[in-house]
């Protein structure tokens, strides 16, 4: 099923006379509700891909589909959850998530749906209570909660997050991981998350695309992830399934395609 294509999408950034290949001959289909994970090495181009899905950067060959139709632009149908949260330090929680909100359904919903609507997305990543606070006085899962909520108040069609947990401490990670996967199990959403971390896209995803290494970095395995859910990290751990797509990923990236440091 094909709701999301990236059709034989290539990206060179032009600097001066300098050409960058970043990525080359990227082909890759995703259906509606599926959860997928971009791992590869620092700078292979995860971000890139996930900005040319956003509509942020251009594509310098091919094409992305969203049900058919050619992304060329940002929309909120693609919402970006980033690594840094980006939320406006000068307003409050609630604030920073009626702005996507308003934009989205200014017109749509009245004021009092849209009330609702900010404070149903504020308790699904259960940061209702912190609906006052400025972004200084919260945490860094907090934060990221609140970047969650109003990506997920877009109402999008596809969510995009860019590591959206890398700057977390590890317990913290865990539970927003948790919330994720309850948020994906209850509301169906594609997601498509970039991360550094192997056991969280073994853990979230459907499937795991592993980029080789740059420049003109390619997808180079696609991994199904055959897990049952509701998946438990605990029960996980000793888990057949688990252990092995674990194995699959760190081959990948250890093995088969080491990142080599530039002298
Ligand atoms: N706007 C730009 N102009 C020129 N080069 C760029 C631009 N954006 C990214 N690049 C280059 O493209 C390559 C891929 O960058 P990108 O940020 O997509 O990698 P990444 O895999 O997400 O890296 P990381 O895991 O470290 O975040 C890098 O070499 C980077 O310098």
């Amino acid at each position: 099923m094909s709701y999301l294509k990236i059709d034989h999408v290539d990206k060179r950034f032009q600097r001066g006379t300098a050409t960058t290949e970043v990525l080359k001959d990227i082909n890759l289909v995703i259906g509606k509700g599926e959860y997928v994970s971009v791992i590869g090495h620092s700078g292979c181009g995860k971000s890139t891909l996930l900005n040319i899905i956003a509509g942020l950067t251009p594509v310098s060959a091919g094409a992305v589909l969203l049900e058919g139709k050619e992304v060329n632009s940002p929309g909120p149908e693609r919402a970006v959850v980033f690594q840094n949260h980006s939320l406006l330090p000068w307003l409050t929680v609630y604030d920073n998530v009626a702005l996507a909100v308003n934009k989205v359904f200014g017109r749509q919903k009245s004021k009092a749906e849209r009330h609702d609507w900010i404070m149903h997305n504020l308790d699904l990543v259960q940061m209702g209570h912190a609906k006052d606070k400025r972004p200084a006085e919260i945490s860094g899962g907090m934060k990221q909660r609140v970047g969650i909520a109003r990506g997920l108040a877009m109402e999008p069609k596809i969510l995009l997050l860019d590591e959206p947990f890398g700057a977390l401490d590890a317990l913290t990670r865990a539970h927003l991981q948790d919330s994720i996967m309850q948020i994906h199990a209850a509301l169906g959403n594609t997601m498509i998350m970039i991360t550094h971390d192997v056991d969280e896209a073994v853990l979230l995803s459907d499937r795991i695309v592993m980029m080789t290494n740059g420049p003109s970095a390619r997808i180079g395995e696609v991994l199904d992830v055959r897990l049952e859910r509701p998946r438990k990290r605990l029960d996980l751990v000793a888990d057949r399934t688990y252990i092995a797509a674990r194995e699959a990923v760190l081959k990948f990236l250890y093995e088969r395609h080491r990142f080599v440091e530039a002298a």
